[in-house]
């Protein structure tokens, strides 16, 4: 039995505003604070939220940020071009392979040029572009004042996005403070994008899995008499616009909600704090969902890190320099009683149903049900049971795919069932050190393991061009993929003859979930033995992963290609037999995934076509290897050779 000491984190924004950041340095254009129409001053003595992301040290040119007209573009046929890498543009379109498009019986694939999107990830790292998380930083600043000044009337709103719990939640929690102290009910808000689902390539998986969560955020606020309000809006442009509806409706004055990284995610809200500033409304956007908040950490020369190790030694020395980054918030109080009556219409939300292009079959669905329990209670209880059991043995089986070595937590962490502090302030308390690096090999492997998922929010932050199919690094941009789709349909369906590749493909299929390690052979066989592009893999991953996450997902493909962060300059190719070797050296987690080579004895289950079990293999329908792994491995070193010497 495990327990966490809820100590209350008391958010900076509210114990010292300016102990947070640095003052203010910016240089925009736009409507001063002053123009934002004033409310009544507070009468409550509420705490106030504001300033919590004021200041930055970059200059902000905000019409860069605006979005460019649309361009019509030319469409090619499927059959794509001799260099499609030197033709793309993976910046105009979230994604270059996102839609095949019919036009009188030819499949038309859209390509775009790539020259300007490498201009662009240029300007972002030379700071020419400001980063979207300034754009917000500056609405938050330009703000500021209304924001102090506006005191709460009728209502405070929480606005729930992917952090869907009630427990250690800052924004949820700062929410309920702010209309406690004004004596005014707590509403909850989850809005439904069918767009962003679109846009952001949310499995149907993941969907069901938030829907479930939904119900169970749902009840959980109801004992707090606390209404969750579910809506669905079509249109993503118009959720902004919306929102102010809803807080006009229930007369509410703030709106509360956590920060997320992806570039558009920063831009709306940079848009909705102002566009409710107008409205004479307050918007307070925080940091949740990492440990450390992304752009906290610098390297000796003032610069964001590149690399996890160093990264990492700082993570560390920053957490244990600033406890209070472990410090769990309350979850919010009780509603007035008044609440059931006066919005008696919210309670009686329904959740909606997934749309049906997310929608999971019959089947499916009770089989993830089953296997994806949802909500809060049962990330606390997976993560109890991991640490009373498994953690301690972490290091020693967490490669070993056939193996529940690991956590199999990243579903609640994608869904912000599970905050990130909690977790590791678990596994802290588990060890017999207090220091995040010391004591049990497990614990601290697992807590650095954690540390990664920060790591790539945190890149995201800094180079936010990766959230554009870019490469990290631009001279990989003109490394010359393959798009040989029969490739590319047989590693999906698990059916490349290469019997580990072909479990892990599968397991993704059937669970929506794969093992880490086989989450790495899999992407560099993609990207290395078949050569096909990275982004490919990437979008089909997001597609089918129940703990889809844009920032891991991403960090995770730019790794195994050697095209993203950290792997640089050194390059590795898989052998995804020595790998299958090495990691399931029993064939156990082949035969559970691969049931046509059950009957294959020894090690030739790793190799059957060329381990003497060809008659076996083929009796069964299992495919011959689709490539050779020595040729194709010369044939990728030499296209990457040849993309990097090419120049840009
Ligand atoms: C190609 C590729 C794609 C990936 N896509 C995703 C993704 O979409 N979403 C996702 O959450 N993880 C992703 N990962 C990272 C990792 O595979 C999963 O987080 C992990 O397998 C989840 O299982 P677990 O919860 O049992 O992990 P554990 O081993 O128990 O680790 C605990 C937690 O640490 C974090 N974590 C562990 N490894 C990593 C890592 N390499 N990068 C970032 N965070 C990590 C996760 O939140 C995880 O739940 C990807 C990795 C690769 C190589």
């Amino acid at each position: 039995m495990l327990f966490i000491l809820r100590t209350c984190r008391f958010p900076p924004s509210l114990a010292s505003p300016s102990s947070r950041l640095p003052a203010a340095k910016l240089t925009f254009t736009t409507m001063p604070a002053s123009r934002y129409p004033k409310r009544k001053p507070s009468l409550n003595g509420a705490p106030s939220v504001n300033g919590t992301l004021k200041g930055t040290d970059g200059v902000v040119k905000p019409h860069l940020d605006q979005p460019r007209p649309e361009k019509k573009r030319k469409t090619t046929l499927a059959n794509p071009p001799s260099n499609p890498s030197l033709s793309l543009d993976p910046l105009r379109e979230p994604h270059p392979f996102h839609q095949d498009v019919e036009d009188h019986g030819i499949v038309l694939r859209k390509y775009y040029p790539h020259e300007m999107s490498t201009a662009r990830a240029r300007a972002y790292n030379i700071n020419e572009l400001p980063r979207p998380i300034e754009v917000l930083k500056a609405a938050q600043a330009d703000t500021a004042e209304h924001r102090a000044d506006t005191a709460v009337s009728g209502a405070v709103v929480h606005w729930f996005k992917m952090d869907l719990r009630t427990t250690d939640n800052t924004a949820l929690f700062c929410a309920s403070q702010k209309a406690r102290a004004a004596g005014v009910p707590l509403i909850a808000l989850y809005i439904i994008s069918p767009q962003d689902f679109e846009a952001h390539l949310t499995a149907p998986v993941r969907v069901d899995f938030m829907l479930r969560t939904l119900e169970v955020l749902k009840q959980d606020l109801a004992k707090l008499d606390i209404p969750l309000w579910i809506e669905t809006v079509e249109k993503r442009k118009e959720i902004p616009q919306r929102i102010v509806e809803l807080m006009g409706e229930w007369g509410a004055s703030h709106l509360f909600a956590n920060m997320e990284y992806e570039v558009d995610e920063l831009r709306r809200d940079a848009r909705m704090t102002r566009l409710l500033a107008e409205k004479g409304l307050v918007m307070d956007v925080l940091h949740d969902t990492c440990v450390v908040p992304p752009g906290r950490l610098t390297s000796g020369s003032g610069g964001q890190y590149a690399v996890y190790t160093p990264w990492f030694r700082t993570w560390v020395r920053h957490v244990h320099d600033n406890l209070d980054l472990l410090e769990l918030v309350e979850s919010p109080t009780r509603n007035p009683e008044s609440t059931r009556s006066n919005f008696a219409h919210l309670f009686e939300c329904p959740i909606p149903s997934a749309p049906e292009n997310k929608s999971l079959s019959k089947e499916d669905q009770e089989r993830f049900r089953a296997l994806w329990p949802a909500g809060e209670h049962e990330a606390m209880k997976r993560l109890d049971k991991f640490a009373d059991e498994a953690i301690g043995k972490y290091q020693q089986n967490r490669n070993i795919p056939s193996n529940p070595g690991t956590s199999n937590l990243s579903v609640h962490f994608a869904s912000g069932t599970l905050s990130a502090r909690t977790a590791v302030r678990t596994a802290r308390g588990r060890n017999h050190t207090k220091k995040l690096d010391g004591g049990n090999e497990g614990i601290q492997t697992w807590i650095s393991e954690v540390a990664w998922r920060d790591f790539y929010k945190h890149v995201l932050v800094q180079w936010p061009y990766i959230c554009m199919n870019k490469p990290f690094k631009p001279e990989y941009s003109n490394i010359e993929w393959s798009y040989d789709m029969e490739h590319f349909d047989a590693w999906k369906e698990g059916r490349t003859g290469f019997p580990i590749v072909d479990a892990a493909m599968r397991q993704l299929r059937g669970m929506g979930w794969v093992h880490n390690r086989c989450r790495m052979i899999v992407a560099s066989f993609l990207c290395k033995d078949l050569l096909l592009d990275w982004r490919m893999g990437e979008k089909y991953f997001m597609e089918h992963l129940v703990d889809g996450d844009f920032a891991s997902n991403n960090g995770g493909w730019g790794f195994s290609a050697s095209v993203g962060v950290d792997p640089q300059p050194y390059f590795r190719i898989f052998n995804p037999l020595l790998q299958s070797e090495k990691f399931d050296p029993d064939g156990e987690y082949i035969r559970k995934w691969v049931p046509e080579l059950k009957e294959v004895k020894g090690k030739a289950i790793h190799d059957p076509y060329g381990r003497g079990a060809a008659a076996l293999a083929s009796k069964t329908g299992y495919p011959k290897p689709i490539v050779e792994h020595k040729g194709a491995r010369e044939r990728t070193l030499a296209a990457y050779k040849r993309g990097i010497d090419s120049g840009l």
